[in-house]
């Protein structure tokens, strides 16, 4: 069975999209760790596929790289905006709603969640301060913005070896989903830089939730006020929060090729 698909990125985070609305195109884990495979596959950090819905534009499901189905990807979303020109779209993590100006493309991603269940933690524990560590790691925020987040502020990101601590967090048995793990450090009144170890994707150029759930962590600690500029390895995000809101994450969307392929290819 022949497949169209999109080339997408955001910030360098990059995505096969697949619009499978009208037509079924049967997405296993394998088949989705195979797409993403970038030496056997086509490659990508995340398959996104595209479904019709009911109440929405459309249907987002996400594969990380792994194969794990997730729950949501703020940089995929401004890409599928981008791509269809979808402004409400459903996914497992929650009804978003996209804007566009020049500014860039705009995601109301919600609202955050903290509340341990919510993560979810294996046990209740003080997600706004998590009395656990990890080598130096410590005083974790955890936070939900439709995916699972823990959010670390060092004094100098360049000090963590995150390609040894992120696997290891986001295995860890407190983290009964797994987690992304987000290492920050505050650059200003309104800017900070992070790396992140995603979960099923190790270590991206760039994460939308990640950005998400450190603003908010950092406004929640006052450390920072909004609208915070979030950088990454590839390139910046803007993100608006007060506690009681949504958030809005504001960014790029690329597209780089489209394609074709036989779906028998990938398993
Ligand atoms: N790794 C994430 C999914 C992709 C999120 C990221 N690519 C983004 O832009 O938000 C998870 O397992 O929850």
């Amino acid at each position: 069975m022949r497949f169209a698909f999109d080339k997408m990125h955001g910030l360098g985070n990059d995505f096969v999209v697949i619009d499978a609305r009208g037509r079924d195109v049967p997405i296993t884990a394998a088949r989705a760790r195979a797409i993403a495979d970038r030496q056997t596959g086509i490659g990508c950090d995340q398959l996104i596929l595209l479904e019709s819905a009911d109440g929405a534009d459309l249907r987002m499901r996400i594969f990380n790289a792994d194969g794990g189905e997730v729950e949501q990807c703020g940089n995929a979303l401004r890409c599928v905006a981008q791509l269809t020109g979808a402004r409400r779209i459903d996914t497992a993590g929650g009804l978003v709603k996209a804007g566009a100006d020049e500014a860039g493309i705009t995601i109301d991603m919600g609202a955050p969640r903290f509340g341990w269940e919510d993560i979810p933690l294996a046990y209740a524990l003080d997600t706004a301060s998590l009395p656990v560590g990890w080598d130096g790691l410590e005083q974790g925020a955890a936070v939900n913005v439709g995916n699972p987040h823990i959010v670390f502020f060092v004094p100098r990101l360049e000090a963590i070896d995150i390609e040894r601590l992120g696997p290891t967090i986001e295995h860890d048995p407190l983290f009964p989903e797994r987690v992304n793990v987000n290492i920050a450090e505050v650059t200003g009144p309104a800017s900070l830089t992070l790396r992140v170890w995603e979960r099923g994707a190790g270590l991206t150029r760039a994460c939308g939730t990640g950005a998400c759930a450190t603003a908010v962590a950092a406004i929640r600690r006052g450390l920072v006020q909004w609208p915070v500029t979030v950088s990454l390895p590839g390139g910046d995000l803007r993100v608006d929060w007060a506690p009681g809101e949504s958030i809005r994450m504001t960014g790029p969307a690329a597209h780089v090729f489209s394609g074709e392929a036989e779906l028998e290819a990938f398993g």
